[in-house]
């Protein structure tokens, strides 16, 4: 027998004046506790309807007007009694009612995350979808949200069962012909291709943990390039405001600025950075040393070039990043006619032949021309020009391009690095099966069968620790 839990208590909304604040209360204890402070309240009051109620102190003093609901286990978001008290939204008057619950000897005060542990705990939800309520509560994009709110209508649970339920089909298979040798002939016989397919989905759903790190923190891109380029106007263009000062002195920018846009539903944490030139001043050196940090760090650098560079500058600059990918593109195109500056923004472009022993405006053209042959073009360059805004739309949505390739960003598996992390010793185990199924014994690969198993569990949450646990709901706020 397990004891019976604590009935716990906290504000489920923000300790902050607002039109409404609500007090839940979850376990055994919360209609009898609930209704001590909303007596006007049936005895047995009808679960989900809204009572109109007067909330009191101990002595009858009347503290507010509210609503009270009353969820009965296991109909509720825990699996247990929950009851809420909806009062007006003033801090000072939900500190007297929460104090109030707590001078029950019952009820005690819920841990960060308990409601949704209990939930969990409860079997109402799996663990992804725990997760997915953290997510959804920290999203700050529209993709964000969608994708949180896909997790929690079960996507991700959904991807994870289709992996869990025939993997521990076969591992029953498995231990079923080792225990059973007579009865269960045969059952291993395709174990091979079995445990292949089953690694290579573990695989694919792995390999989202990137596009799930975008969705969940959004993007970094960073506009960097010789000083004097035009990425401070560009940048303003790209943000709507004036946020980065411009001058036509080189070295104007020395601190990275960023803001944080929103494209397509994708939140972009946009820099600007100092501009990169040797034999910098003392400050501006130190600007420098910061844009390389920086760019090692980020998910794009958009390389911002004067018309003037020739493709082997392009090359050398794109050497500044270190692995990150860069998106070249010519700025203040403004400045130079669109027939001399190439096919970048659809112009017809000079011969190719000429463009790489002089300075290329703009592009090369990616076909055609009289290059010779086993001389790869570099793609067309895109034109933009930071203060006409003409290409800025375009190089936007190349940046998405970059950043996503196809697909809706709100649509993505939120595959977290502690998912990923699961799966891949999920992936190495069945790696390992595969061998095992080849070359070793029915007992080996069984047991590299199971480990997987294990590993998977938790993600889904069929397997975890109590100490996984702990690390997993204490991100989440109190009251959620
Ligand atoms: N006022 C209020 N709003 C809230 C919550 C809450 O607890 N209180 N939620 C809390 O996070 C979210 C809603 N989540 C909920 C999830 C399940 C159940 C629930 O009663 N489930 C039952 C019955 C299902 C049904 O009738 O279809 C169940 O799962 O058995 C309630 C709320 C968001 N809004
Ligand atoms: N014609 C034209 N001039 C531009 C454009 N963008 C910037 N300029 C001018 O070029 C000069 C430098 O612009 P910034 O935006 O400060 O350039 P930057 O790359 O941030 O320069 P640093 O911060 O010094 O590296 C200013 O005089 C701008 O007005 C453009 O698109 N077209
Ligand atoms: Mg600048």
């Amino acid at each position: 027998m397990t004891p019976p839990s604590a009935t716990i208590v906290a504000l489920a909304t923000a300790p902050a004046a607002g039109a409404v604040g609500i007090l839940r209360l979850s376990g055994p204890a919360a209609l009898e506790v609930g209704r001590a402070l909303a007596p006007g309240v049936p005895q047995v009051p009808t679960p989900r309807h809204a009572y109109l109620a007067t909330f009191v102190d101990a002595a009858g003093g009347v503290l507010d007007e509210g609503l009270f609901l009353y969820f009965r286990a296991p109909q509720s978001f825990t699996g247990e009694d929950v009851v809420e008290l909806q009062a007006h939204g003033s801090p000072r008057l939900l500190r007297l009612l929460l104090a109030r619950t707590l001078e029950d000897a019952r009820v005690r005060p819920a841990l960060p995350g308990e409601f949704t542990r209990r939930a969990f705990l409860n079997g109402r939800i799996d663990l992804t979808r725990a997760e997915a309520v953290a997510d959804l509560v920290a999203a700050d994009s529209e993709a964000a949200v969608r994708a949180a709110a896909a997790g929690l209508s079960g996507a991700l649970a959904e991807r994870i069962r289709a992996l869990e339920e025939p993997l521990r089909a076969l591992h029953a298979d498995l231990e079923g012909v080792l225990n059973f040798p007579d009865e269960a002939e045969g059952a291993d016989e395709d174990a091979g291709p079995r445990v292949a397919a089953l690694r290579s989905e573990a695989d694919a759903l792995r390999a989202e943990v990137g596009r799930g790190r975008l969705v969940r923190q959004g993007a970094r891109v960073a506009l960097y390039g010789p000083v004097n380029a035009g990425k401070s106007t560009l940048f303003n263009r790209l943000v709507g405001e004036e946020r980065a000062l411009v001058d036509a002195e080189p070295g104007t920018t020395r601190d990275a600025l960023e803001a944080r846009v929103e494209w397509d539903g994708l939140g972009v944490t946009l820099y600007d950075t100092a501009g990169l030139r040797e034999a910098p001043g003392r400050v501006e050196a130190l600007g420098i040393a910061r844009t390389r940090d920086l760019l090692a760090a980020v998910d794009l650098a958009v390389l911002v070039l004067p018309p003037e560079a020739s493709v082997e500058e392009a090359a050398s600059w794109m050497r500044e990043v270190g692995a990150t990918p860069v998106l070249v593109v010519t700025g203040k195109c403004d400045a130079v006619p669109a027939t001399l500056a190439g096919a970048g923004g659809g112009g017809t472009g000079r011969a190719a032949a000429t463009a790489s022993a002089s300075p290329v405006f703009g592009t090369v053209p990616a076909t055609g021309g009289p290059a010779g042959p086993g001389a790869p073009l570099p793609p067309p360059r895109p034109r933009v020009s930071g203060l006409t805004g003409e290409g800025v739309d375009a190089l936007r949505t190349s940046v998405l391009t970059r950043l996503w390739g196809g697909g809706t960003p709100s649509a993505v598996a939120l595959v977290s690095e502690r998912h990923a992390d699961a799966l891949r010793r999920t992936a190495e185990a069945l790696g390992r099966a595969e061998e095992a199924s080849r070359v070793s014994t029915l007992e080996v690969l069984s047991g590299e069968v199971g480990l997987a198993l294990e590993a998977l569990g938790e993600v889904s949450g069929t397997s975890v620790s109590e100490a996984l646990l702990d690390t997993l709901f204490q991100r989440f706020c109190i009251g959620k």
